[in-house]
């Protein structure tokens, strides 16, 4: 019998070896290998896109791509990690299996690959009848116990955000036609996170993760576990210049929208000057937005008159 290779063992031949670094093993064996150094921990984490949840049909492959790598790179990012390997998992619908499917795909993650300094490590490859649904396992490393955590901010703290919130909730709504997005700059926002790699906070910030599910739900996430409350000012957040001229009614969209894939961050006080160094060191915008209190499980967010805001939801949750 001659051996030859089953389409499914072609595509990832073909396609997927390509992205394959150090530790897959050429992806010619049952599991990758990977040696860390001594002085650092792994730091691990996964997340899946599903079609119609987290992407659309219509959205370029290539994008797909780089969205699910991103968007686990930003809980690397939230860990205060640097990025060392991948593990993907890709499950798809029979029409998807040609190659201009598999070239966009792997074109996309091979840049973001070069750009984030990342290899794959390995994966599967099945298919399903309906969506295309995937899965990615980001592994970083810190330095031993140097990790961010979500239970260390303390009262009296600062709470600090990077870049702008909301303008991908906007993009949402952008590619739903309920809004107008004049140049782009919203859906480019929903389409591309840029995970905030390379802001050194060690021994700075007191607890980090990365915002994802809208901002007021993930900062009661972070102060449920550190068992503090907090006061955020709503006209302290920094909104792009897209998002204010869409004004006050749109708020509420970015406060609580999600896909931001941002750091939110607890800065001590004394420790504020450190951390804009590093903001500027990285190139990655910080701004303080409100403090920590001692109101256990209190999330206060005032508006430009002082008044509590009130939302619908505080953030996305799939069921
Ligand atoms: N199906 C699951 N199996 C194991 N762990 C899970 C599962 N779903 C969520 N988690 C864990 O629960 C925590 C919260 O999940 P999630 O809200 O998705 O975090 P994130 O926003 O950082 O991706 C994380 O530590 C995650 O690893
Ligand atoms: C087509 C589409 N509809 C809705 C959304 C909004 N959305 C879907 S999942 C999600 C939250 C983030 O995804 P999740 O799976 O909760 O990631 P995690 O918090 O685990 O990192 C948001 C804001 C979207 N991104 N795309
Ligand atoms: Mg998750």
């Amino acid at each position: 019998m001659q051996n030859f290779l089953a389409p499914e063992f072609q595509f990832i031949h073909q396609y997927i070896k390509k992205l394959a670094g150090k530790g897959a093993l050429g992806l010619t064996d049952d599991a990758a290998i990977l040696s860390v150094e001594p002085e650092y921990e792994l730091v691990l984490t996964a997340d899946a896109m599903v079609e119609h949840v987290h992407f659309f049909s219509s959205d370029a492959v290539d994008l797909i791509a780089q969205k699910l790598l991103r968007c686990n790179l930003s809980d690397l990012a939230g860990m205060g990690a640097e990025p060392v390997g991948y593990l993907l998992t890709v499950s798809l619908p029979k029409h998807c299996f040609n190659a201009m499917w598999f070239e966009q795909f792997t074109s996309g993650l091979q840049r973001d690959q070069e750009l984030f300094h990342i290899s794959l490590l390995g994966g599967d490859t099945t298919s399903n009848p309906h969506n295309m649904v995937f899965s990615l396992t980001a592994i970083g490393k810190t330095l031993k116990n140097k990790s961010l955590r979500r239970n260390n901010a303390q009262v009296g703290d600062g709470i600090w955000v990077t870049g702008t919130i909301g303008d991908a909730a906007l993009g949402l709504l952008a590619l739903k036609n309920e809004i107008n997005d004049v140049d782009g700059f919203l859906t480019q926002r929903y389409h591309l996170p840029q995970p905030r790699l390379g802001l050194n906070l060690v021994d700075i910030a007191s607890a980090g993760m990365d915002i994802s599910d809208g901002l007021i739900q993930d900062l009661g996430h972070l102060t449920r576990e550190s068992q503090v409350g907090a006061i955020i000012y709503a006209d302290q957040i920094p909104l792009s210049k897209q998002a204010k001229i869409l004004g006050n009614s749109y708020l509420e969209t970015c406060l609580t929208g999600g896909d931001d894939y941002e750091l939110l961050l607890t800065i001590p006080q004394d420790k504020e000057q450190q951390a804009i160094t590093q903001s500027h060191k990285a190139n990655i915008p910080l701004t303080k937005i409100g403090y920590c209190t001692d109101q256990q499980g209190s999330v206060i967010c005032y508006d430009s008159n002082k008044i509590t805001m009130n939302f619908k939801n505080t953030g996305w949750s799939h069921i």
